[in-house]
Order: C-alpha cells, then sequence, then structure tokens
C-alpha cells in the first residue's frame, strides 16, 4: 500500500508523530523513530482493545535517506492533547470536566491493570482529546507487564512520578494511580506538580525523600480534594486502586461534555485536503492483520491473515498439518533457555540453518501463538491471540509457529528490559522475500 505521510502532529523525546493517509484517503497518525524500541511499543499496543486506549492499525519498517525509520500507525485522534486543552481553556479545567475526563482515564488504567500492564508515563501530555470529546490514552514507549517485568528499570517524568519510583524501589499499579492524581492536579491548576523546582533531581529528591505531596488544588471542591488524597497516599499499598477510584463518590455524577467538540473541530485537520504538504513513499500494509480469536488451529490463523480481499489462491502457500509447524522461541538468558540438542536435531531436519550464538531455543508446543511477519527486515512479531499468552510472550521472548514452507529469512525481535535484538533463524526455503511479503501484504 502506499501511504502519504503528512505533517507533523506532535513530538516526544524519542519520537515524531505525523498525519498521514492511505489511497482512500483515510487519515491516521503515524509514530516514526530511528529506534526499533517502537517495536516493543507496537507488541503491546496492539494487543489493547479500549475505547480509551489508542487504537494502533499497524506497523512498518520503511527506508528513509537511507535509513531505518521505525512507523507505527494509530488511529489519528482529532483533539489534541489534554494539556494542550487545559491551555487552550485558560490554564485549567472546571470541576465537571476534570470528572469526566479523571473517570475515563481511569477506566483506561483499570484496562491496562486487570491485563497486568503498567502505562508508567501517565500525565496530560500523553492523554488525547477525541473528536466525540472523550478521552484516549496514548504512548504506552514505557509500558511494561508486571509479571515478567516488574522489576525492569524505571520510567516517566520525573514531575509525574511517585515517591517509590522517585526512590527506585518500585514501579508498579499505584504509580499510574500516583501519576494520575498528578493529572488530576495538571486539570486543576494547569501546572505539573513540583513545578516550583525547576531542576529535575532536585524534585525526585523532594518526591522520594521528604515526605511532601504534592500541593491539593484550593479550587477543589471537598469530594475531589479527597479523591485526589487518595491518589496521593505516600505508601504505594494505601493507594486507592482504579477500581476503587471509580467508585469513589467524586465520580458518581460525571456529566458529558458535548459542548467542546465543536471547538477542538475547528483546530483539527479532518481531511487530507486541510493539509500542505505532503511526501509519498512506499510501505507495506500491516492493517490486514486483524485480530481474529475464533479460528482454532495456528496454521488456521496465519490463512486467516494472509487470506483477505486480493489475495489469489494460487498465491497460497500449501499449508502443512498443525503437527509438521514449530514453534520458535528465543530467550534470553541460558537460564530461560529451553533449547535441547533433540529440538535442534528435529529442526535441523527442516534443513534450517541454526546459529547457535544466539541463544535461540526451538520447542515444540501446542501453543497457538501466531507470527506476523513484516517488510524488509521481517521482524517477527506476535499478534492474535489471547491476552493470557501475551504475557508469556512479551516478556523476554518472541513465540512464532513457523511453517518451514513459508518461511523467509526471518529476524526475531527479542524482548529484553529496554533493547530488542533481532535474530537470524532461518535461510529462506521456499518462498523468496518478495513472494511472502506478496502473501501477508496482498496489495
Ligand atoms: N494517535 C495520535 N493522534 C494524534 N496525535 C498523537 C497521536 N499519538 C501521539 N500524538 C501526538 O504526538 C505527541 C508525541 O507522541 P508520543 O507521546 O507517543 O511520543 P513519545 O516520543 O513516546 O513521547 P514521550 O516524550 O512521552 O516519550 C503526543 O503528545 C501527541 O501530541
Amino acid at each position: 500500500m502506499e501511504w502519504t505521510r503528512g505533517p507533523i502532529i506532535g513530538r516526544g523525546s524519542s519520537a515524531t508523530v505525523s498525519l498521514a493517509t492511505n489511497s482512500s484517503g483515510m487519515l491516521f497518525a503515524v509514530k516514526s523513530t530511528e529506534q526499533s524500541c517502537l517495536q516493543r511499543e507496537y507488541s503491546l499496543i496492539s494487543q489493547l482493545n479500549s475505547p480509551f486506549l489508542v487504537k494502533c492499525l499497524g506497523f512498518d519498517i520503511a527506508y528513509e535517506q537511507n535509513k531505518e525509520v521505525y512507523n507505527m500507525f494509530m488511529e489519528y485522534v482529532q483533539g489534541g492533547t489534554l494539556s494542550d486543552l487545559i491551555k487552550k481553556q485558560g490554564g485549567s479545567l472546571d470541576e465537571s470536566t476534570i470528572k469526566l475526563y479523571a473517570q475515563q482515564i481511569l477506566q483506561g488504567l483499570d484496562y491496562l491493570h486487570s491485563i497486568g500492564i503498567v502505562h508508567c508515563d501517565v500525565k496530560g501530555q500523553n492523554i488525547l482529546i477525541c473528536e466525540n470529546g472523550n478521552i484516549k490514552i496514548a504512548d504506552l514507549g514505557c509500558a511494561k507487564l508486571m509479571t515478567y517485568e516488574k522489576n525492569s528499570g524505571f520510567s516517566g517524568t520525573p514531575a509525574f512520578m511517585a515517591p517509590e519510583v522517585a526512590r527506585g524501589e518500585e514501579q508498579g499499579f499505584a504509580a499510574d494511580i500516583w501519576a494520575f492524581g498528578c493529572t488530576i492536579i495538571e486539570m486543576a491548576t494547569g501546572s505539573v506538580p513540583w513545578s516550583e523546582i525547576k531542576d529535575p533531581v532536585s524534585a525526585l529528591y523532594r518526591i522520594g525523600y521528604s515526605g511532601d505531596l504534592p500541593q491539593v488544588p484550593n479550587n477543589l471542591s471537598n469530594d475531589a480534594r479527597e479523591f485526589l488524597g487518595k491518589c496521593l497516599m505516600k505508601c504505594p499499598n494505601e493507594r486507592w486502586t482504579a477500581k476503587q477510584l471509580l467508585q469513589h463518590p467524586f465520580l458518581q455524577s460525571v456529566e458529558s461534555n458535548s459542548w467542546k467538540i465543536e471547538e477542538l473541530k475547528r483546530d483539527s485537520p479532518t481531511s487530507i485536503l486541510d493539509q500542505g504538504f505532503w511526501n509519498s513513499f512506499e510501505v507495506m500494509e500491516s492493517s490486514s492483520l486483524e485480530s481474529t480469536n475464533t479460528v482454532d488451529s495456528a496454521a488456521d490463523r496465519i490463512r486467516q491473515l494472509i487470506g483477505n480481499e486480493g489475495i489469489s489462491c494460487s498465491l497460497m502457500p500449501n499449508w502443512v498439518e498443525e503437527e509438521d509447524w514449530v514453534t520458535v522461541r528465543c530467550n534470553d538468558t541460558e537460564e530461560n533457555s529451553i533449547i535441547s540438542e533433540q529440538n535442534c536435531e528435529m529442526i535441523n531436519d527442516f534443513g534450517e540453518l541454526l546459529d547457535t550464538e544466539t541463544s535461540v531455543s526451538i520447542i515444540f508446543s501446542e501453543d497457538e501463538f501466531v507470527a506476523s511477519l513484516n517488510l524488509e527486515a521481517l521482524f517477527v512479531d506476535c499478534i492474535n491471540y489471547e491476552i493470557i499468552n501475551l504475557f508469556h510472550t512479551v516478556s523476554s521472548s518472541i513465540n512464532l509457529i513457523i511453517s518451514p514452507e513459508i518461511v523467509g529469512d526471518v529476524f526475531v525481535s527479542e524482548f529484553n528490559d529496554s533493547e530488542m535484538k533481532r535474530l537470524k533463524l532461518f535461510r529462506p526455503i521456499v518462498y523468496s522475500l518478495s513472494h511472502l511479503m506478496l502473501l501477508l501484504f496482498p496489495y
């Protein structure tokens, strides 16, 4: 598919976000960076399904000016960030709006927490306002899976960090609630907490060790102040959870804020005609990789992935039966490795070449993981499986089911704390790279 990059609509510390359009004129947002860590964000965000979280539409790696650029496609959320809205509204939001957004942010956080994900960077800049006046949580670049990455380090924005994060002790679900409390302060005052401290290191010291709490805005009602107090408990265990906060009296009388929608629309492009200069280049489409949880086998799942409109039957690979499929797992530590000589022999029977230097292990299991193979480097990602398997997958390894018949020059992205590697597992056997791409992305 050809898509066209439009103007930049946002910049973060690690990526730029641009407007983009495809040949049918659909507008979407594309987050782009030269850093491969965007793949990790994609692997998390592409599993999510909540009206209060930005929806991911796909991923590719393109070449621009001889450099690899990672692109993650997302729904375009038109109204800008919550921080922008606060500024537009004169520096603070009224309490009924704070209440509405607080409720929606909490619903998004409750969803994330229920599936074991800590966002790690909740703040006004990462909350987007939709055309219908609702919010969506964005930027899972810092997010982590508690089951596997509990002690994987600390990230986020200093002013929004909980005391235990500032002290480098832990960053769990409760840290998101603290940051959410700080976002309430941002909505009520237009400033981030601790804004009087200019140097982030001093701010972190004060947050972590002084015992001080951020100042509670005095323009809030008693209910709101009490609610905020539950978010800003110093001890993470005493902090209320998202679920508990949703039951707090402060949120029991939420009104819709439809009056804002027209205002937001005035500033936001709604069609490509609203935009000026567009650069065009070729990439592969990933949106055909729709989730389907109803099919039975891995082979069926992959058939489903590639069997979309436009693909000719003669291009379909001749799928082998389920028992011929191989689940491949790469692990980053020797300890976790489940490599066995027997398994290696079996994989070698297929004629693949294994690089033994890369701690790659091959397992045979009933797990129903599905691989999505994508563009040039063919990084392998996981989609289309139940969330329980996501934990298993994103922790330290990528699992995929590959038929030897369709394997191209496959790389596996290995997840660890901060970086991803590509591991070369197989040599092409039957299909060429371009043939494989045609099968997966029939455009
Ligand atoms: N789906 C989207 N629709 C519209 N605008 C978006 C979208 N996603 C991101 N943006 C805009 O781009 C900005 C940067 O995006 P994002 O926060 O994901 O980048 P980042 O580099 O991960 O940021 P950070 O500095 O927080 O790590 C956002 O603050 C927002 O203004």
